[in-house]
Order: C-alpha cells, then structure tokens, then sequence
C-alpha cells in the first residue's frame, strides 16, 4: 500500500514524464526519497500509464533473470506496461536519439488469447491462456540519469520500457517447450548476447504467472489479446544510431531492429514529445486500469 501523498506523488510523476518527453534523465527518486517502495512507486507508475493517450495492449517483466538483476544490481522482478504507441516495427528504423539511454533485450513474447486470472494464477492457466509465442525484442530506457536505478526508480519509471517489436512466427504453446528456446542476438554479424528462455525465474510460463498475480494486487489484469514480454533472457546490449539488431530463437524465428543512422544524445531535449502524454490531462478511464 501506497503512503504517498497524493501532490507528492504526482509531481514524481511530472517529473518522470518530462524527462521522457525531453530526453532529459533526472537524478535517482531514491537518492532524495531513499523509503520510497515498490508499492509506492507502481502508484507514479500508474498515473503516468493513465494519462497516457495510447492504449495498453501487454504488460512486461523486468529483472526476471540474473544476468539483468547483476547488470543493473537489483535482485527482483518488476512489471510494467506495455503501450500501442511503444511498438515498434522491423520494417521502420527507431531513432535512437528519441531515447536517453536505448538498450535491446531478447525476450520471448506470450500472445493471449483469454483473459487470465489475478491472485491465483498458475502456471498451468498461463498456458491454457496463450494463443501463441512469437520472437521479440524489448526496447528499454532509462529516464533515470544514467541507468542509476534501484527498485523503486525502475518502477516508476515504467520498469524502464521504451518499446518493443515483435517478430511475424507464431508457435503454440503445445508446439514447443518454452523452457528450452536458445536466443541469439546479432549486431550484424557479430554476436552480442546470447541466453536461454529458462533464464527468466527457470521459465517464461512462471514469469507471466508471477505477472498476473502481481499486478491483481494494484487492480489490473492481463487480458486477451495482450501481449506479454516475460523478461530478458539474456544482458541488454546498447543500441547505437546505425545498429541493425536480429534475434534469433531455435524453434520460434526471428525478429529485426534497427536504428536509423542519425546522431542524438540524451539530454539534447529536440522538443516533440516521445511519451503520448496529454501535458495535464488525465486518461482515467483507460480500459483495464484500476
Ligand atoms: C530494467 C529493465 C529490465 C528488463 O526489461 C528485463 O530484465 O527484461
């Protein structure tokens, strides 16, 4: 529960919007605010995802594996939300200087294809409720100066979510033992990461478990139709102006990202905005949230 003061938490929340808006990182929130808890944090979190114009079409994990819990030293899943203005296409290049701190991630994505159930969500319901796995890629960002987050910062920052692009092959869940998809991926012809679908909490399927039942807690569920990335199988690379990524999963395809060859810096502030936030106004009735 939440012991936020209502002004206090939405001038947090201001201020994480415009730093997004503004390519403009601001210090750790828990540097001045050090209590600041997870509870606390998915409050901002949500306010900024409710006046947010886009509609929620998924949900991610963060931090689900070690390898992201050792690069960024926080030792335990996050959620955040996934927006229909964060997709990215492998047809059109992302522009890395809308970003502050751009990083890939090779996930495997979960398509629902029926609502799932809160509190007590199982493995095995995770799995009668997915359509399909499909190959992707999770753009994340930091708009904490950076990338000095701990718990609380990455939360509210939308567990750090920029984007995602998810690749053309679907695999049902009976098809294919989502334990054992080896990912790779490729800057080029080099390889730049690499890891398997079990590094996140020993299975994907626990992953969007632990994902449903967490998020029941602040109100929201995961439905049909979403999309759900699970959580990184691997570390994050850095993403450059002029970097074409491909990930590669053994049984699920492929999936591209690249970025156009133009230069940018964190910081720079060019003005459009690059959140889908109204300045003031609030998006309150958004399907699915509390
Ligand atoms: C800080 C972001 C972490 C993730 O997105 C992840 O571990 O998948």
């Amino acid at each position: 529960m939440s012991v936020l003061a209502v002004t206090e938490l939405r001038g947090i929340a201001d201020r994480l919007r415009d730093a997004e808006r503004d390519r403009a990182p601001v210090p750790p929130l828990t540097l001045e605010r050090p209590w600041l808890s997870a509870a606390d944090a998915y409050e901002i979190q949500l306010h900024n995802i409710r006046r947010r114009t886009a509609a929620v079409v998924g949900h991610k994990v963060g931090l689900s594996s070690k390898a992201m819990q050792e690069m960024m030293g926080v030792d335990e899943p996050d959620y955040g939300h996934l927006l229909a203005d964060m997709r990215l296409s492998e047809d059109e290049p992302a522009d890395a200087a809308r970003y502050c701190y751009p990083r890939v991630e090779i996930e495997v994505a979960f398509l629902l294809g029926d609502d799932l159930p809160g509190e007590d969500c199982t493995e095995a319901d995770v799995l009668a409720a997915t359509e399909a796995f499909a190959p992707s890629i999770e753009l994340i960002d930091s708009r904490i100066v950076d990338w000095r987050i701990r718990l609380a910062d990455t939360i509210a920052d939308n567990a750090s979510s920029a984007g995602f692009v998810v690749g053309a092959s679907r695999v049902p869940p009976n098809d294919l033992d989502p334990r054992g998809i080896a990912a790779v991926l490729r800057r080029g012809a080099d390889v730049v990461a690499a890891g398997r679908s079990d590094a996140v909490l020993g299975n994907p399927v626990t992953a969007v478990a632990w994902l449903a039942r967490t998020v029941a807690r602040f109100g929201v569920r995961l439905r049909a139709g979403h999309l759900i990335l699970p959580g990184a199988c691997a570390r994050a690379v850095d993403a450059r102006p002029g970097d074409e990524f491909r990930a590669e999963f053994s049984g699920l395809g492929e999936v591209r990202l690249t970025f156009a060859d133009s230069g940018g810096r964190a910081g720079t502030g060019a003005g459009s905005s690059a959140t889908g936030q109204s300045a003031t106004g609030g998006n309150s009735e958004k399907e699915g949230l509390p």
